[in-house]
């Protein structure tokens, strides 16, 4: 139902100019997308430029508590200083008397959770190919100082071309000098580092590393290492790095070892981006061509994905 709620299907946005000439700038609202947080999400079309976004629709009525708004404020300003091929892009951002309106690229093939529960798991080759488009993402991300800390694959959005755009910079943080460490993480994130659950020594960018090697695991196997009904039991298996790989699932050497290598408690023993690109995994035999970066790459696609 493309408008489900009582909101107006054509929404404006009231701009001031410089000279105190009030302009509008007019929006479509169109299929409805799902919640997220506390959004309504609705896909929007310019109704100037007939571009599609996907829109983040935040009530202001949700963001009464001080750090409710503050928490919305620092995405946006994380999110809107980033332009990465790999990251979802930050279109505009606005708000009228009744909600703040964020407006972001619209991927149009959900994210890797959908795309992961219809293939059970996926093969090397495609997870070398998402990881690498991960690995470049998180390389600009880190270079710029900014912890995503909640990488996971309800975040990777799917583009039309398939291409993964990591998205929801909720969690997010940036650093304001080399070597600051965070303490606290609101919020639930799903791959949470032991670090972040121990809370002694503060945590950095590993965390993000982290998150990587359990996405890898997930997209490998078919399901999170640490996965169990209940969230202290998950927590404990986490601290204490309790995880396996099953028996019925083929899987080469390379690839398990670099799980091996990036699950690992302590933080500073885990491997940078440079080096899990260098790692036999993403070099053995069936290799992407090196020449081209991996955002140009759209991954093989699974012929049993495509058949819906
Ligand atoms: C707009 C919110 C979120 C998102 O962040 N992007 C980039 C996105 C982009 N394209 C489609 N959907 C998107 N979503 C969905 C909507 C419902 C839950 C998450």
């Amino acid at each position: 139902m493309a408008n489900n709620d009582d909101q107006p299907a054509i929404i404006e946005e009231k701009i001031v100019r410089v000279n105190g000439e009030v302009a509008i700038r007019q929006y479509s609202k169109g299929r409805f997308l799902g919640k997220g947080g506390f959004a309504r999400c609705y896909e929007f079309a310019s109704m100037e430029t007939r571009k599609l976004t996907a829109a983040k629709i935040v009530p202001k009525a949700s963001l009464t508590k001080s750090r409710a708004k503050q928490k919305l404020m620092t995405e946006i300003k994380i999110h809107r200083s980033l332009h990465h091929p790999n990251i979802v892009g930050f279109e505009h951002f606005f708000e009228d008397s009744e909600n703040v309106y964020i407006l972001l690229e619209l991927c149009t093939n959900q994210t890797m959770n959908e795309l992961l529960r219809r293939r059970k798991r996926l093969t090397e080759l495609e997870v070398q190919c998402y990881l690498s488009q991960v690995i470049s993402a998180l390389s600009y991300l880190h270079g710029h100082r900014v912890i995503h800390r909640d990488l996971k694959l309800g975040n990777f959005f799917l583009s039309d071309k398939m291409e993964i755009k990591i998205g929801d910079f909720g969690l997010a943080t940036k650093l304001e000098f080399d070597g600051e460490k965070k303490r606290t993480i609101c919020g639930t994130p799903n791959y949470i580092a032991p670090e972040v659950l121990d809370g002694k020594q503060g945590h950095s960018y590993e965390v993000d590393i982290w998150s990587l090697g359990v996405v890898a695991y997930t997209l490998l196997v078919g399901k999170p290492p640490f996965e169990t009904s209940d969230v202290k039991t998950t927590y404990r298996r986490i601290r204490m790095n309790a995880y396996s790989f099953p028996e019925n699932v083929p899987l080469s050497e390379a690839s398990k070892n670099l799980v091996t290598r990036i699950l690992v408690t302590d933080p500073t023993k885990r491997p940078t981006l440079t080096e899990i690109l260098a790692h036999e995994f993403f070099n053995q035999g069936n290799t992407i061509p090196k020449t081209l970066p991996p955002s140009t790459l759209a991954c093989p696609p699974a012929a049993s994905y495509l058949r819906q």
